[in-house]
């Protein structure tokens, strides 16, 4: 009761009895409901219960003086707020609230924006939508590729194209011309290429020209790639110009697939993966090259507010030395890691495709794991990574909603 008198006070009600009047009657048109609590305003709105801070609601104001339409920007100064504000009266309509502030400003609220900003509504849906897959799966969807000269002339075709990447994690462009350059221009038709100390375009065969196994025969596991930068890069393309030889396929596992299996298993485990923080490390001493990057994060990373994983960071070669958590906890995250692994080598789980001269792969590096079967023979593979920040510019420039 108390809570509901203090609520009510900003109503501007004047007798005891009349507040209660109000309390009851708070309700202003038949999709909105909302009351001035003491700390928050409850808004029910299209089946949801949302709870706004005070100080949100003003910071939020997108009023003409509050906040630049043309630039997107706000103008209002948050820290001029005064931290015990709230409204002193209110009022609503059928797609709007209002609130008016102690100095006299109003603030016009849309209620659909307000839903669709709340932090309930973001706890029950995800940033991005997603397909996670098996091999079965991802075979079974039968998701097209992108045909080059299409891909490089028709927007619609870079936005299905796009559409796939995000969904899926992988996405194919085929009839590529044959060559570094051309493989460049499909790139830049996505994004920006992410410069790297392997260069911004490369081109390598197993010569070991770097201090890296990737640069050899040998098969590799699967691994996300620069785990060992802050910021790992967020998409990798391949493409294989030349194979006279055996073996070399390409592994493809949804490392987000197996994260969600390790949290409906076992959501102790999960926690641990998400929490723990582990560096990966890149040391290279070559006369030509040297080179030394630290990155430091869980193997999973998620939002906070819903879980969601939105980076997985996997490279069992590249690990460096745990040395940021006590042994018992590092026990415990073993047998995490161990759980994840197993998911990741489920045989189930691993798609191969033996990659051709002509067809580009875009790997979202954040999600899918690459790995390679060991070969013979001459294996020439070029490609780049992608930037992702803008491969995502790019999607929501085409209407995609990511
Ligand atoms: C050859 N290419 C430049 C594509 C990758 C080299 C990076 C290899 C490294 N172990 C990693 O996983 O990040
Ligand atoms: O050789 C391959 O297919 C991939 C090697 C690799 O993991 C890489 O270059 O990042
Ligand atoms: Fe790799």
């Amino acid at each position: 009761y108390v809570h509901l008198k203090q609520g009510l006070e900003c109503l501007g009600a004047s007798s005891q009895s009349t507040r209660l009047t109000l309390q009851r009657t708070v309700a202003h048109s038949s999709a909105c409901k909302y009351q001035l609590l003491p700390d928050c305003l409850e808004l029910s709105y299209g089946g949801l219960v949302m709870h706004f801070d005070y100080v949100w609601l003003r910071d939020h104001c997108r009023s003409a003086s509050c906040y630049n339409s043309k630039t997107n920007q706000r103008n209002l100064d948050t820290a001029s707020i005064e931290l015990n504000t709230r409204p002193s009266k209110s009022r609503s309509d059928e797609n709007n609230l209002y609130l008016t502030w102690p100095d006299g400003h109003i603030t016009r609220y849309n209620l659909t924006w307000l839903a669709q900003n709340s932090y309930e509504g973001q706890k029950r849906s995800a940033m991005q939508s997603r397909i996670l897959w098996s091999a079965d799966i991802y075979s079974s969807a039968k998701v097209p590729s992108a045909s080059w000269d299409k891909f490089m002339s028709c927007d619609e075709e870079l936005k299905n194209f796009l559409n796939n990447l995000l969904l899926y994690g992988i996405a194919f462009v085929e009839d590529v011309p044959p060559t570094q350059e051309a493989t460049e221009i499909a790139a830049q038709r996505v994004s920006l290429i992410r410069e790297t100390m392997y260069g911004r375009m490369w081109n390598f065969t197993s010569d070991f020209s770097r201090g890296d196994t990737a640069y050899t025969k040998l098969a590799l596991d699967c691994h996300t790639d620069t785990s060992y930068f802050q910021e790992p890069c967020g998409i990798q393309v391949f493409h294989c110009l030349r194979h006279e030889g055996t073996g070399g396929r390409t592994l493809l596992v949804d490392g987000f697939h197996a994260a969600d299996t390790v949290l409906q298993q076992t959501p102790d485990n999960f926690e641990l993966l998400s929490h723990v923080p582990i560096k990966h490390e890149y040391v290279e001493k070559l006369s030509e090259y040297r080179n030394h990057m630290i990155g430091i994060g869980p193997v999973l990373n998620v939002y906070p507010w819903n879980n969601e994983v939105y980076m997985i960071r996997y490279n069992n070669y590249d690990r460096s030395v745990i040395n940021t958590v006590p042994h018992d906890v590092v026990r415990r995250w073993y047998t995490a890691h161990r759980q994840l692994t197993t998911e990741l080598r489920r045989p189930d789980n691993k798609l191969w495709v033996k990659l051709k001269p002509g067809k580009v792969l875009f790997i979202d590096n954040w999600r899918v794991l690459h790995g390679r079967e060991s070969f013979t023979g001459l294996r020439q593979l070029c490609g780049c990574y992608l930037t992702r920040d803008d491969v995502l510019n790019t999607a929501r420039s085409l209407g995609l909603q990511v």
